[in-house]
């Protein structure tokens, strides 16, 4: 992988009692992980381990106590080797997750300055047919590859959206006690509203005209009951429109105006259209495009590119875009992680790839790396 240059790397990953996976060691060297294995068998597993070790719950957004292994619900740990860095997350049963690094508890919101991430799982084919939720979501781990201090922003936001809403729920009419907290959620909410665009102008810059994967239009967009006019939400026009809106939001019993309303509309650039209203083939294809696009935009900036988690990505691909999407991987030099149920799928990439098998006995796990 000479093309490739730095790139964001997991170097071992060892998992204790996570999930399917009893006790798994593995090492890596940056090149493109091929896992392959049944269905069941414990790949994604694998993939949503490395996805927490960025800030957030994941790539399926489970709860620590999800994750606990069956039957024995013990705690579960990961230990991972990033650059020289050493990473622990574990939860015992009914505890909260813990993050230390090298050996010294740590805010979660820390691992953005030490890993980028960025995944592509089968529940994100539905990303534009579904809630805003889900695409803000995915805008926000856009922009938390290209600005990490995204993570402590949004934190300190939602808290005090959720400070604001209990004085809500609890019927609190005194403006005095509004206004701070309005203030703080106009400060974090308008520094959110500019670090999305940001990343969204960065993304469309990056994207190929011409290339195997379509090109996305975007734009973030709100409410238009939000109360504040013009495309960014300007902080002080923020903090006016929080004011104005608190007979509304107590009737409603939630905060109805903030970048927590923001969506993200997506067209096919070529055609036009709308995402939601493409093929699933098309839908799909745009997503890959985006995350191609903001892989390369991070290497471009940083000359390092992040980690990526492409679950049953490959399959979904005929066989040109696949050869395209591994040459794309190889020029960006990206320690890719990818599934799928056959070790066809990643023939090609040979010895450019480490490949892994995984199997499963007895709702046990097992991990070895096999020859291409
Ligand atoms: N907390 C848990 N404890 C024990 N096993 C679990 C736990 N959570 C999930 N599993 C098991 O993990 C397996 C699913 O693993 P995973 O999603 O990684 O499969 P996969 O290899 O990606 O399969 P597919 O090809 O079907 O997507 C299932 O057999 C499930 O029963």
């Amino acid at each position: 992988m000479s093309e490739g240059g730095g790139a964001d790397r997991v170097g071992a990953l060892a998992l204790s009692h996570f999930r399917s996976h009893r006790r798994t060691r593995l090492t890596f060297d940056g090149r493109p992980v091929a896992i392959h294995g049944p269905n069941g068998a414990g790949k994604t597993n694998l993939l949503e381990a490395v996805s927490l070790l960025s800030p957030g719950r994941g790539m399926r957004r489970a709860a620590a106590e999800e994750i606990i292994r069956r039957p024995e619900a013990i705690g579960w740990r990961i230990a991972a080797a990033i650059r020289d860095h050493e990473i622990e997350l574990r939860a015992e049963p009914g505890q909260p997750r813990t993050t230390r690094i090298d050996g010294k508890a740590a805010p979660q919101v820390a691992l953005a300055r030490l890993l980028r991430v960025l995944w592509l799982v089968p529940s994100m084919d539905r990303l534009w047919l579904e809630g805003a939720e889900g695409r803000r979501r995915f805008l926000d781990r856009v922009t938390l590859s290209f600005l990490p201090d995204h993570a402590e922003g949004v934190l300190a936001y939602e808290k005090a959206m959720r400070d604001r809403n209990r004085l809500l729920k609890d019927g609190v009419r005194d403006p005095h006690w509004y206004e701070a907290l309005e203030v703080q959620m106009a400060t974090h909410g308008a520094a959110i509203d500019a670090r999305r665009r940001d990343a969204l102008t960065r993304l469309e810059a990056a994207q190929e005209e011409g290339g195997p994967f379509p090109t996305a239009a975007l734009a973030l967009t709100r409410p238009e009951e939000d109360g504040v006019t013009g495309a960014a939400l300007d902080e002080a026009a923020l903090r006016d429109a929080l004011a104005g809106s608190r007979g509304r939001d107590m009737a409603a019993g939630r905060t109805l105006v903030g970048p927590h309303r923001a969506d993200l509309a997506g067209t096919y650039a070529a055609k036009g259209i709308e995402a939601r209203l493409c093929s699933t083939g098309e839908q799909k294809a745009l997503l890959i495009s985006l995350i191609l696009a903001n892989a390369r935009a991070l290497r471009a900036e940083t000359e390092s590119a992040p980690v990526l988690l492409l679950d049953e990505v490959a399959a979904h691909l005929d066989a040109d875009r696949r050869a395209a999407l591994y040459s794309e991987l190889r020029m960006l030099g990206a320690q890719a992680f990818l599934t799928g149920t056959e070790p066809d799928l990643f023939a090609e990439l040979g010895a450019n790839a480490l490949h892994l098998c995984v199997t499963e006995n007895d709702g046990e796990s097992h991990t070895e790396e096999v020859a291409p």
